[in-house]
């Protein structure tokens, strides 16, 4: 198979995440960090990117502002929120060529900004399965164990899979890296880890301890599970990241399977209980986040599909109105959660 070498790589938006793979890669190869203030440009020339938490580690790492960039770039690892799409995407399309690649390694379901400027064949995906925390500027923490991290990979065009072993290379400077042809299945998966732990967690105003150290919310977590599998399902999207059968871990009917799922939740996601999700870490900076990317998403695909989806509804509310300071971040709303909960087991009947 024909496959395509990157020379120039940058990682566009080196924030939580893209300090961590930056210092990664930066060890090997070259690679640009690319951020949006001077300050950060600064800090990371100046101090190297720093890596806290799972793993210790300081490299030099070329850094600088996006409007700094000069020429072209064979390669952009896209590490940028989706509430900047607006800025950062042309940012890139004015230093690409006709063969620039975007990888993008945003939540929800983002190929589909990337693609509409650099078409379907040229933007592939590789959804992050770690956490990480931004401290200061260049410096970012590591809340998964790097033995558990994993990047998932795949093209949205059957003539965008030549690009993936060159880029599987780069990620696996870092960690594993489990692609597939099937990328929509892929960004479910990772959908599903959203909606259950990001979405979940911001919503109660917490990191992922909070949802571990209370039953209501462990439960909570799990109807929100189930709802983006029934909603998934609808949708004719088949899914499957590793090993890790989704349908199966959220498939629940009684008291005693609803504590096999809350189980399965503990023991697949406690190992990164430290991690303070992407959406909070936006809210806490009194940021809008990217709740309408991510369980928005379930719930609009839902209503297409007449599926319902009360518990990522609820958890949409909330965090609009964390954003609005209507409530507080980090406010649990432990009284709507179990409020929704008995809402949903008196509908079901069967709960
Ligand atoms: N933090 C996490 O644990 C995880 C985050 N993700 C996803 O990865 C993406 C990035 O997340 P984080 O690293 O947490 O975000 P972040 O907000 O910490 O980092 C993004 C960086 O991009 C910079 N930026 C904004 N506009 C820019 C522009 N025009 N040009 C260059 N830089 C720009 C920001 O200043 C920031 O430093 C999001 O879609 C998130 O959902 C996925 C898995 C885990
Ligand atoms: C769940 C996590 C930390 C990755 O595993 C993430 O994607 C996020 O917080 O946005």
């Amino acid at each position: 198979m024909e496959t395509v070498e990157f020379e120039r790589i940058g990682i566009m938006g080196a924030g939580s995440l893209g300090i961590i793979l930056g210092a990664y890669i930066a060890e090997k190869r070259q690679v640009d960090l690319i951020v949006s203030s001077k300050a950060t440009a600064d800090a990371l020339t100046t101090n190297g990117a720093r890596v806290v938490g799972k793993v210790n580690k300081t490299v030099p790492v070329h850094a600088l502002r996006a409007k700094d960039m000069e020429g072209t770039y064979d390669l952009f690892l896209y590490m940028v929120k989706q509430t900047a799409n607006g800025t950062a995407i042309p940012q890139m399309l004015d230093h690409s060529h006709d063969n620039t690649v975007v990888c993008t390694l945003q939540n929800g379901l983002p190929e589909l900004a990337v693609s509409e400027a650099f078409s379907q064949d040229r933007t592939v995906g590789a959804p992050v399965s770690w956490g990480a925390t931004a401290i200061e500027p260049g410096v970012s923490m590591l809340t998964t164990p790097i033995n558990e991290a994993y990047f998932a990979l795949g093209s949205m065009t059957p003539r965008g899979s030549k690009y993936l072993p060159n880029i599987q290379a780069i990620l696996e400077l870092m960690c594993t890296v489990h692609t597939s042809d099937n990328l929509l299945s892929l960004r479910w998966s990772k959908l599903v880890i959203n909606t259950v732990m990001t979405g979940t967690s911001t919503a109660i105003g917490g990191s992922f301890a909070k949802v571990f150290d209370n039953d209501w919310a462990l439960k909570s977590a799990a109807y929100v599970g189930r709802e983006t599998i029934e909603v998934i399902s609808a949708s004719g999207t088949s899914m499957g990241i590793g090993e890790l059968d989704f349908s199966k871990i959220f498939s629940f009917d009684s008291d005693e399977t609803i504590s096999k799922t809350m189980k399965n939740i503990y023991n697949l996601w406690n190992g990164s209980r430290q991690a303070e999700a992407s959406m909070r870490q936006d809210l806490l900076k009194g940021r809008k986040c990217e709740v309408d990317s991510i369980n928005g998403i379930v719930v609009d695909v839902g209503k297409k599909h007449e599926v319902l989806t009360p518990m990522n509804d609820l958890i949409v509310d909330i965090i609009h109105a964390k954003e609005a300071g209507t409530i507080p971040v980090n406010a649990s709303c432990k009284a709507l959660f179990e409020a929704k909960i008995a809402e949903i087991e008196t509908a079901s009947k069967v709960r």
